[in-house]
């Protein structure tokens, strides 16, 4: 299997290197040449099986046999393992036909445990295998710093170095990434919005010099390995609604595009999906994109979910790219386009290729609050406030016919304050955390600036 960048200029990799290279070098994103298929009786095959087992089917695909099957199983296993559910992502049924997806059982609450788990292994592995060491760096407006920091500190052959947004983050957000010990890792406040802390690290991989002196690697979902992982939970959903032998529909809370890219990659390897709904927030610049076919940024609005207060949505180029059927250049000039003036136009085609697979909606802060109340008295069910942006623009885009699974991204206890003014719980932290928020921080406030950056990380960093 040979990955390929979305601009086409990068070289293409095997999915060690793609692994470590995060960002190719041309600025692309990697995409697998091929998408590996699975026909139905080959997904009926996997029914009955573990999560573990699942992943493993999947994602030895997209490993194409560059990790010995048993190194992957083992990794797949102790990554599992960090979960607090058996089911690893349990299905909650809370209407007929409505299903919630709880993806927060990981160790810091949050959907990207389920990637960032594996990945860390992964890429461990790798590093071990060629005795190298490298310096990881990630963007975050919550949720992924917390996951990467915990799933990297004290790993011998990475530094890991967290952007996140100064004083834009929950307060349990917070202390997930400033109160680990451990010395490899670097939580770093940036006095900008994720947006800012984002484009920081694409400028740093467009940096050949520190890339290289550093040996960057990335772990957001820029990352390959991040989307495939994120396949598994589209199958084992499916299946145990009776997929592939029943379409199933899914909604998906949605900022930088991965984890609703993973549910179409899903489609592309043969499983039935129904309708793929992207729910945003306020920062409604893919819903706005989906109507007016311009992809255009207007500011960053604060939200009660603020792990979607993301305008610049870094997977929708892999989109864009299937959507021009993978013409490099037409995803150049819509970068190209983005980067001068904050907007790009889709091509008539490619938008209608874009409808035909994704239907989007917004729920305003008012929705959300008031979903979260309304669910709680009809079902008795807790969500959070990116999940119940899901489920409000779930219920508008629901089909009688088939199953609805909503993406459960976070657990309600890491926004409690939101919560609470929604609908008067105080969601508590789970036993494991509960002296979370008396641990002593540790980080770093630095300007937008590159060179600040690379500065800090420059010194910090021991893979030179
Ligand atoms: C809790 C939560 N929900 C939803 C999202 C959006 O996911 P994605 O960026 O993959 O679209 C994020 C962050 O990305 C998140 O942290
Ligand atoms: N919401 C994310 C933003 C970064 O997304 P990623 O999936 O590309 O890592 C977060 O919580 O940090």
């Amino acid at each position: 299997m040979e990955y390929i960048s979305t601009r086409g200029t990068a070289p293409a990799l095997g999915f060690r290197d793609a692994l470590m290279a995060g960002l190719a070098k041309d600025g692309g994103l990697y995409v697998p040449r091929k998408w590996p298929t699975l026909s139905k009786k080959q997904i009926r095959a996997l029914r009955g099986k573990s999560y573990q087992e699942v992943a493993f089917e999947i994602l030895s695909l997209f490993v194409d046999g560059e990790i010995a099957d048993d190194k992957l199983r083992g990794m797949i296993d102790e990554a599992y393992a960090t979960f607090r559910h058996p089911a690893v992502v349990p299905l909650v049924q809370v209407g007929p036909n409505d299903f919630i997806l709880e993806l927060f059982h990981g160790t810091t609450l949050a959907f990207k445990d389920v990637a960032m788990q594996l990945l860390a292994r992964l890429m461990d592995h790798v590093l071990a295998e060629r005795g190298e060491r490298a310096t990881i760096v990630g963007a975050t407006s919550g949720d992924t710093g917390g996951a990467a920091i915990d799933a990297f500190a004290g790993r011998e052959r990475t530094d890991i170095f967290i952007l996140f947004p100064h004083e834009k983050v929950s307060p349990v957000q917070q202390r997930q990434m400033t109160s680990s010990s451990a010395s490899n890792v670097h939580a770093i406040a940036v006095k900008g919005n994720f947006d800012d802390c984002q484009n920081l690290v694409k400028e740093m991989f467009n940096d050949a010099a520190f890339r290289d002196k550093v040996k960057l690697s990335g772990v957001n979902s820029i990352n390959w390995a991040r989307i495939m992982s994120q396949v598994v939970y589209y199958f084992t959903a499916a299946l145990s609604l009776g997929g592939p032998d029943r379409k199933i529909s899914f909604t998906v809370p949605t900022g930088n595009f991965g984890d609703i890219f993973a549910g179409y990659v899903a489609k592309k390897m043969g499983l039935p999906i129904d309708r793929l709904v992207i729910a945003t927030n306020d920062n409604d610049i893919l819903a706005r994109t989906l109507k007016t076919g311009r992809y255009e940024m207007k500011g960053v609005k604060a939200t009660t979910s603020p792990s979607m207060d993301i305008q610049i949505s870094s997977n929708f180029e892999r989109l864009l790219f299937e959507a021009y059927d993978r013409d490099d250049a037409a995803v150049r000039r819509s970068m190209d386009g983005l980067k001068q003036s904050g907007s790009f136009e889709i091509k008539e085609k490619a938008l209608k290729a874009i409808k035909r697979e994704f239907r989007a909606g917004r729920a305003t802060e008012r929705q959300v609050a008031a979903t979260i109340r309304e669910t709680l008295s009809v079902t008795g069910y807790l969500l959070d406030p990116h999940t119940a942006t899901g489920v409000f623009v779930a219920a508008k885009n629901a089909k009688p016919s088939s199953p609805m699974v909503t993406l459960s991204t976070a657990h309600p206890a890491k926004f409690p304050a939101a919560v609470k003014s929604a609908c008067g719980i105080d969601p508590a932290l789970p036993s494991w955390l509960s002296d979370l928020m008396q641990r002593e921080e540790r980080f770093d406030i630095l300007e937008p600036e590159l060179k600040a950056v690379e500065t800090f990380i420059g010194s910090n960093a021991r893979a030179k």
